[in-house]
C-alpha cells in the first residue's frame, strides 16, 4: 500500500489501476468508482494499522473490455503495471505508470470509433487571438491555428475534440465562449508559455525552426501545439515518432460552416435520434480511415477550384471505367486502418498479427500501385507515382515475422525461423526436446560401447544416464555419478546438464526472446513512419473518390459544373437525404433552383406548413457542399458557383440547456451572419421571425431580407423560407428579390402537398390544414377557421391585427371554455341547443330538454 501511495500522489484526480499479480486492484475511493462504473465487486480488506481499505478489480486480460468503459465515463485512467519479473525479484516488485489514458488521448480499438478521429484539443487564449492544436495520438494527425473566437467554436464544432486542455484560470471563459458540450481539462500556467512550447515542438520535431510547418510567429498557435505535445508526454506517451509533422488548418481554403450550419444541415449528426445525417448517406467508403477522411471534407469543403476539379475529375474517371473501378476498390477494400496501424507501431503497442496485416496492406498497395500506373489518367499515374510500396519493409516483414504471427506477443511463433539462430535452437530444443536425447543416448553409448546406456528424467536431479552395473567400467571419469540403485547407477554430464537447462528454459527463453525480437522489428518499421503515412493518405483520398463514384452511380447523381461566377443553378434537384428515407412507394420530388447575383439574388419562399419549404433550402445548402468536397450531386443538372460560406438559420430552435429564450437565440444567430456577409456566401434562412409576435416577426424578417439585398459589398445568395406572404411585397421594391411558393392543391377541405417550386407568393398559410392532418380536435379547427376569416377579413378593410385579435377573441372566450372541449357529451349538447328555436319553445319543452340536457350529464 505504501507502494501504492506514492504512485498514487503522483497522479492526482486520476483513477489508478494498480497492477497485483493477474489483476488489475483499484483501492478506495478509486475501487467504489470502477465498481459503479463496471458493476464489479467492491470487496473490503484489512489495511495494516488502518481499519479496512475498499477494493474492486479484474483480471489483467479484462483489460481490454473494462478500461473502455472507465474511459468513457469520463474518467483519466492510469495504468500502473510491474516493471519486472516477480520471480527475479525477492522484495517487491518494481511498478511505474506506462500509460494514462484519458478521452483525448487514447489509441486502443476497443476506445476508438473507427470513422472518427478523436482529437485532443489545446487553447490558448491570447491578447489579440485564440490559438488551438488538434492531435489525434491514434493517426499522428497534428494540426494548429489561430483566430478570433468565432472562427475557434467554428473549428471546435468541426473538429469534435473528445478533451480540450487549457489554463486552468479560463474554465469560465471557456464554458461562455464555446459552451459545455466538451470533456475539458486544466493544466498549469507555465505549460502555456511561448518559449516552452517552442522548444517542446523543436526538440520533438528535430528542427531548427518552425517555418516549415506554417506557424511560426503565430505564437498562439505555437503555445497550443506545445501544450498538446506537453500533455501526452505527461501522460506517458514519450515514444511518439508517427507525430512526425505538423500543418497549420489554412483558413482560406475551406469553406466557413458555423456551429449553426454544420447542426440545422445535420452533416454529421441529426437532432432526432437515429435519423440519416449527410455523413451516413455518403459514406461508401471501404476503410475506415477512409470513413474519418470523409468526415473531415464534409466538415471541411474546398474553396479551391482547382482542387475541387481534380476531386470531380477523378470520380468521374471512376464512374466511367467500371474494370479501374472495381479493381482499385478490391485493393482499397483488403487495406485495413493503415493509418491507425502505423501509429501503433510507432507507439509500440501493435501486436504480431498487426505487422503481418502491415505486410498485406502494403502488398495491396502496391497492387494500387500498378493499377494506377497504367491508367489512361494522368491524376491516377500522378497517385501511382507517389504511393511507396515500401518493398525493403514489406520484405523485413515477411522475412522477420512468423507466417502465422499470433495476435498476442506471448503465443509462441512471433518471429520467423532464420531470424535468430538462438531462438531457431530454442524451438528446436523445445519441439525437438526427445530427439535431441535420443540423438545424445546413441552418441554417448557408441563413444562408451555401453549398449544398456538410457536417459532418462526425474525430479530431483532432472536428466540422467542410467548405467546397468555390469557396464560400470566403461563409464568415462568426466560423468558424475548421483545415485545408485540395487543394479544401476545415475549420472549426469555437463552437456546433459547445459541441455537440461535448454529444454527446461527453452519456451520462457522463447518468449523473452520473441518480445525483444519484436520490438527489434517494430523498432526497425518506424525508418518508414513517414512513406507508410503518406500511403494511408493517398489510400484513403482514393477511397472517398471510389465510394463518391459508387454512389453517384447507385444514387443517380450528376457530376456539378463549378464556376466562379455568383450563382447557383440547379434543375431537379434533390434532398440527398430525404430521398434515401423515404418509405417505398413514395418519390422524392425535384426542384429547380436559380440563384445569381445579378437578378435573383433573395429568393422568398412561401407555402404551408408542410410543404417543404425547409427541404428546399437545405436541399440547395447540401448540393452546394457536396459539389465542393468533390462529389456528385443529386440533381439532373448543377452550375454552382463556387460558394466560401454557408450560413444556415433556423428560426426559433430550441434551446432551452442553454436557458436563453428561443427568441434571443434565433437572434443572436441571425445576428452573427449579417456580421460576416461576403460576396460569395450562400445564406439559408428558414422562418427567421417566427419566435416572436407576428408584427415584429413579419418586421425583423422584413428588415434582414432588405439588409442582405442592400449590403453594400456583398450580394449574397439567399434563400428565405417564410410563413409570412406579407414577405412577399418586398419584391415590389427591390429588384433582385424574387418570390417563390411551394404550390399545393386545394380539393374540397383538403390539401395536396405537390412540392413543386413555382414562382409567385402565396396567399395563406394552411396551419389549419396541418393541424387537421395532426388529428386536431374538430372544434378547435372550426373555431380557428371562424377567427382566420374575421382576421383576414378585418385586414383587408385596413383594421389592425392586434385591433382584431383582441375583438374576435374577447367576447367569445367564454363559450370557448365549455366547447373547445372535445367531450363527446359536450358535442350533443351543443348539437341539439344549436337547432333550438328559443322563441317558439314553450316552457314545457325547454324543462324536458333541460332534463335530457341533465341527463346526459349525469350519465
Ligand atoms: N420534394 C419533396 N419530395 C418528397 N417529399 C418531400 C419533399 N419536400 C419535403 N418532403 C417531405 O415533407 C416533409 C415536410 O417538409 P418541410 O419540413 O420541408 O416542410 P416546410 O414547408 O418547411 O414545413 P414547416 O413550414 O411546417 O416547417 C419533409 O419531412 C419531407 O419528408
Amino acid at each position: 500500500m505504501q507502494q501504492y501511495n506514492q504512485v498514487k500522489a503522483k497522479y492526482p484526480g486520476v483513477l489508478l489501476l494498480f497492477r497485483v499479480g493477474d489483476f488489475y486492484e483499484t483501492f478506495g475511493e478509486d475501487a467504489i468508482k470502477a465498481s459503479g462504473i463496471l458493476g464489479i465487486v467492491l470487496t473490503k480488506r484489512a489495511n495494516g494499522s488502518a481499519s479496512h481499505v475498499e477494493l474492486a478489480g479484474f483480471p489483467h486480460h479484462s483489460l481490454d473490455t473494462y478500461l473502455p468503459k472507465l474511459v468513457r465515463a469520463g474518467q483519466r485512467v492510469a495504468i500502473c503495471d510491474q516493471l519486472e519479473d516477480p520471480k527475479m525479484t525477492k522484495t517487491i516488485v518494481k511498478r511505474g505508470v506506462t500509460e494514462v489514458v484519458t478521452p483525448g488521448v487514447a489509441y486502443s480499438d476497443h476506445l476508438l470509433r473507427h470513422t472518427s478521429n478523436n482529437y485532443l484539443a489545446a487553447l490558448h487564449f491570447g491578447k489579440n487571438a485564440t490559438g488551438v492544436a488538434f492531435l489525434d495520438i491514434s493517426t499522428g494527425e497534428f494540426l494548429a491555428a489561430e483566430g478570433d473566437n468565432a472562427y475557434i467554436d467554428k473549428l471546435l464544432q468541426s473538429f469534435k475534440p473528445s478533451e480540450v486542455i487549457f489554463q486552468r484560470k479560463k474554465g469560465k471563459d471557456f464554458l461562455q465562449l464555446f459552451g459545455d458540450g466538451f470533456y475539458t481539462y486544466f493544466l498549469d500556467d507555465w505549460v502555456f508559455g511561448e518559449d516552452y512550447a517552442r522548444e517542446a515542438l523543436l526538440n520533438h520535431f528535430n528542427t531548427h525552426s518552425l517555418k516549415g510547418f506554417g506557424i511560426d510567429g503565430l505564437e498562439n498557435c505555437i503555445t497550443a501545439a506545445g501544450a498538446c505535445l506537453h500533455y501526452i508526454r505527461e501522460n506517458q506517451h514519450t515514444t511518439i515518432p508517427h507525430i512526425s509533422s505538423l500543418a497549420r488548418i489554412a483558413e482560406e481554403k475551406y469553406v466557413w460552416l458555423d456551429r449553426f450550419t454544420i447542426r440545422n444541415l445535420e452533416l454529421v449528426s441529426s437532432q432526432a435520434e437515429g435519423a440519416k445525417t449527410l455523413r451516413d448517406v455518403l459514406d461508401d467508403t471501404c476503410t475506415p480511415m477512409g470513413a474519418r477522411m470523409l468526415t473531415r471534407w464534409i466538415l471541411m469543403p474546398l474553396k479551391g477550384r482547382e482542387a475541387l476539379e481534380e476531386r470531380l475529375r477523378i470520380v468521374e474517371y471512376f464512374c466511367r471505367d467500371e474494370q479501374l473501378r472495381s479493381g482499385l476498390r478490391n485493393c482499397v477494400k483488403q487495406i485495413g486502418d493503415l493509418e491507425r496501424l502505423i501509429s501503433k507501431i510507432a507507439l509500440q503497442k501493435a501486436s504480431p498479427r498487426e505487422v503481418a496485416q502491415l505486410g498485406r496492406d502494403l502488398q495491396a498497395v502496391d497492387e494500387i500501385i500498378r493499377i494506377c500506373r497504367e491508367s489512361d489518367y494522368a491524376e491516377l499515374r500522378q497517385a501511382g507515382e507517389e504511393l511507396d510500396p515500401c518493398k525493403a519493409l514489406v520484405e523485413k516483414i515477411s522475412r522477420e515475422l512468423h507466417p502465422d504471427a499470433p495476435a498476442q506477443l506471448n503465443k509462441g511463433n512471433v518471429i520467423a525461423s532464420g531470424v535468430s539462430e538462438e531462438l531457431d535452437e530454442l524451438r528446436t530444443i523445445s519441439h525437438g526436446g526427445k530427439d535431441y536425447l535420443v540423438k545424445l543416448q546413441r552418441a554417448e553409448s557408441e563413444r562408451t560401447g555401453i549398449s544398456s546406456l538410457k536417459v532418462s528424467f526425474n525430479n530431483v536431479f532432472g536428466y540422467y544416464l542410467e548405467v546397468t552395473h555390469a557396464h560400470k567400467d566403461k563409464v568415462p571419469p568426466e560423468w558424475i555419478r548421483k545415485q545408485t540403485l540395487v543394479n544401476a547407477e545415475r549420472y549426469i554430464t555437463p552437456e546433459l546438464k547445459e541441455y537440461e537447462e535448454k529444454i527446461l528454459g527453452a519456451e520462457e527463453k522463447i518468449m523473452q526472446l520473441e518480445s525483444r525480437l519484436f520490438a527489434e522489428l517494430l523498432q526497425g518499421i518506424t525508418g518508414f513512419i513517414k512513406p507508410v503515412q503518406k500511403n494511408a493518405g493517398l489510400v484513403s483520398r482514393l477511397d472517398v473518390l471510389l465510394g463518391f463514384a459508387c454512389l453517384a452511380i447507385k444514387n443517380n447523381y450528376v457530376v456539378p459544373e463549378i464556376t466562379d461566377e455568383n450563382l447557383i443553378e440547379i434543375s431537379e434537384g434533390r434532398h440527398p437525404v430525404i430521398e434515401q428515407t423515404l418509405d417505398p412507394g413514395e418519390e422524392y420530388i425535384p426542384n429547380d433552383i436559380r440563384l445569381n447575383a445579378e437578378e435573383e439574388q433573395v429568393l422568398i419562399i412561401t407555402g404551408p406548413n408542410m410543404a417543404g419549404k425547409s427541404a428546399i433550402l437545405r436541399q440547395t445548402g447540401l448540393i452546394v457542399l457536396m459539389s465542393q468536397i468533390g462529389s456528385f450531386v443529386p440533381a439532373r443538372r448543377a452550375k454552382i458557383g463556387l460558394v466560401d460560406k454557408i450560413f444556415t438559420r433556423v428560426g426559433a430552435s430550441d434551446n432551452l440547456s442553454s436557458g436563453e429564450s428561443t427568441f434571443m437565440v434565433e437572434m443572436n444567430e441571425t445576428a452573427s451572419i449579417l456580421n460576416n456577409i461576403s460576396e460569395r456566401s450562400l445564406i439559408l434562412l428558414d422562418e427567421i421571425g417566427r419566435g416572436t409576435s407576428t408584427y415584429d416577426g413579419i418586421s425583423i424578417a422584413w428588415s434582414i431580407a432588405e439588409y442582405i439585398h442592400n449590403h453594400p459589398s456583398a450580394r449574397a445568395r439567399t434563400l428565405f423560407a417564410t410563413h409570412y406572404h406579407e414577405l412577399n411585397e418586398m419584391a415590389a421594391g427591390l429588384p433582385r428579390v424574387r418570390n417563390y411558393n411551394v404550390s399545393i392543391r386545394e380539393v374540397g377541405n383538403k390539401v395536396i402537398f405537390l412540392r413543386k417550386l413555382v414562382p409567385g407568393g402565396s396567399e395563406h398559410s394552411f396551419g389549419i390544414h396541418v393541424a387537421r392532418m395532426a388529428g386536431m380536435p374538430q372544434l378547435i379547427l372550426e373555431r380557428a377557421n371562424e377567427i382566420l376569416r374575421r382576421l383576414e377579413k378585418e385586414r383587408s378593410s385596413g383594421n389592425s391585427l392586434k385591433n382584431g385579435i383582441g375583438r374576435a377573441t374577447a367576447k367569445e372566450n367564454y363559450q370557448l371554455s365549455m366547447f373547445s372541449l372535445d367531450d363527446p357529451v359536450l358535442i350533443s349538447i351543443r348539437d341539439s341547443l344549436r337547432d333550438l328555436d328559443v322563441n317558439s319553445l314553450t316552457p314545457v319543452d325547454a324543462l324536458l330538454k333541460l332534463d335530457t340536457i341533465c341527463k346526459l350529464l349525469n350519465d
